[in-house]
């Protein structure tokens, strides 16, 4: 059965034809508004995105969906300050980002976004506990960071896998030390591409309930990109591309911890 959007939470409109800067939180820790991005390949102008409206929100769950091509992996790199927009504005805590240098933009990757993939990408000569590192490997506070990192790594489940190698560890176990190494830099958004695209339904289940009681606990928000079905039933809202268009902002949760904002 097709979600009711959720009409108590005032945080949010009704879901619509297209997003507009209503249906966008206004506590947004990133927002963008009539966001085009354009690629030029061949000579040819490909237009990925064409005049988005999107918002992130601390502690949200979004799934963003959408056929082949829609412009969901643009979108995200968007949201990951890996990408600059091709036109329209897109404010990280209210500062443009378009006028970040390249150092300013690393850096403050590096503060707000954590990475999560499908393909987990961890080093397979490094243990658990060291991939967890990685990402603060070059900051002098490495005791700090091992600290950090195995306190991670229990936060996931895997305090008895420390020092296991990735080829030592299961899918599911995989992606946790993957969430645990998003999390070493304190991040306010995570960005998981297909999370659970490599795993079975049940392990995948089991993520989805990670990045639950993640976002509710630590007040990160979760953004994910997927091809599943479950995996969007899980988010509190479903972003749906289609052609470089957002058709639908949907709240698939019937109920907000917080009330409605004044
Ligand atoms: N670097 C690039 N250079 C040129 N065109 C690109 C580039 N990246 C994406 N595109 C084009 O932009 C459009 C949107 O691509 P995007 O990868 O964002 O879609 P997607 O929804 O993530 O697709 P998929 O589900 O297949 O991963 C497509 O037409 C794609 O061919």
């Amino acid at each position: 059965m097709a979600p009711e959007p959720n009409e108590d939470d005032g945080r949010w409109q009704e879901a619509g034809d297209h997003a507009t800067s209503e249906t966008i939180p206004t506590d947004a820790i990133i927002r963008g508004t009539d966001v085009v991005k354009e690629y030029e390949t061949g000579g040819q102008i490909v237009r990925a995105l064409k005049g988005v409206d999107f918002g992130i929100a601390p502690a949200d769950f979004v799934a963003v969906v959408g056929p082949s091509g829609s412009g969901k992996s643009t979108l995200l790199n968007l949201l990951g300050l890996l990408d600059v927009a091709t036109s329209g504005d897109v404010r990280l805590r209210g500062r443009d980002v378009s006028t970040f240098t390249d150092r300013e933009r690393t850096r403050k990757r590096k503060e707000t976004i954590g990475f999560v993939f499908q393909s987990f990408y961890l080093i397979p000569t490094l243990t658990a506990l060291e991939n967890v590192e990685m990402p603060r490997m070059l900051d002098r506070t490495p005791t700090k960071t091992r600290q950090r990192a195995r306190q991670l790594l229990e936060r996931v489940g895997l305090g008895d896998r420390l020092d296991h190698y990735p080829d030592e560890l299961s899918g599911g176990q995989k992606q946790r030390v993957a969430i645990a190494r998003s999390l070493i830099n304190d991040p306010d958004i995570v960005l998981a591409d297909e999370p659970t695209g490599n795993l079975d339904r049940d392990t995948g289940d089991r993520i989805l309930e990670l990045f639950d009681e993640l976002r509710r606990d630590e007040n990160v928000a979760v953004v994910t990109v997927t091809h599943d079905d479950y995996v969007a039933e899980a988010a509190d809202r479903v972003v749906t591309l289609i052609d470089g268009r957002i058709r639908e902002t949907e709240s698939r949760r019937a109920n907000f911890e917080e009330g409605p904002d004044p």
